[in-house]
């Protein structure tokens, strides 16, 4: 196995020079509409303002619910709304978002953006806590993809509701799966703590093959395999 194998491993680090530049070469620099979304969430939540999913990765969303023709999508988190902004950009007219969140306040922020983004016909927002809402979901596979970026405790519990429901190669994503490096540590905290738990019982789970991108904060992409085929 090829661990610690100085010919193999690719640890870039990331110069503030060097993000600008793969923001802009990429074509992943946030338009005016999302740049001020980022302004208005940190006048309005200062101390959680870094909760919103980093520029690079609302154009990785918007980009794969294109390339998966993706007209059926959920989201576990939804907060101002940079995510979901995303991931409904990149849906057909007549496709539908259902994200779920239980701040009243952060998601009236969100509704503004996505009225302004001409994308509130395709959002539909679920207010309440995220497990009942997916358990209220159709319980056949019927979703595209799904996004899973709300309390970390909880992943483990939404992905177990979203895994059935996902139709044979759709796509399950779930953010901060690395956790500032905080999940090797020897004594993580909480949340740290239940992203490893999380990780442990993502990569145990035989419905799917999964990859994790050092994107952002890290993020797991698990692709659900059809009934007999094996993951990797
Ligand atoms: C990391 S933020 C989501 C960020 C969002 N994806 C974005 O890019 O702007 C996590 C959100 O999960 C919500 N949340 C926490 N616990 C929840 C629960 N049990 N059910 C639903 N939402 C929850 C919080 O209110 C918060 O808005």
């Amino acid at each position: 196995m090829l661990r610690n194998d100085p010919l193999t491993q690719r640890n870039l680090p990331l110069t503030s020079e060097l993000y600008d530049y793969l923001l802009t070469q990429g074509r992943m620099v946030p338009d005016a509409l999302l740049a001020e979304l980022v302004e208005r969430t940190r006048e309005a939540a200062p101390g959680q303002a870094h909760m919103s999913v980093a520029p690079e990765e609302g154009a990785l969303l918007t980009f794969l619910v294109r390339l998966l023709g993706a007209t059926r999508v959920v989201e576990v988190g939804t907060f101002t709304g940079f995510s979901s902004l995303c991931l409904a950009r990149g849906l057909p007219a007549g496709g539908l978002l259902v994200t779920c969140d239980v701040s009243d306040e952060w998601t009236r922020l969100a509704r503004e953006f996505w009225s302004r983004g001409g994308v509130a016909d395709r959002i539909e927002l679920r207010l309440g806590p995220a497990l009942d809402t997916l358990r209220a979901l159709p319980a056949e596979p019927h979703l595209d993809l799904a996004f899973i970026d709300a309390d970390k405790p909880g992943y483990v519990g939404y992905w177990e509701e979203l895994v059935p429901r996902l139709r044979p190669g759709a796509l399950l994503m779930a953010d901060n799966t690395l956790f500032s490096g905080e999940v090797i540590d020897e004594y993580p905290g909480e949340k740290a703590a239940a992203i490893r738990v999380f990780n442990e019982h993502a990569r145990r789970d035989p419905r799917v093959e999964l990859v994790i991108l050092p994107i952002a904060d890290g993020l797991t992409l698990a692709r659900r395999l059809p009934s007999g085929e094996v993951g990797a």
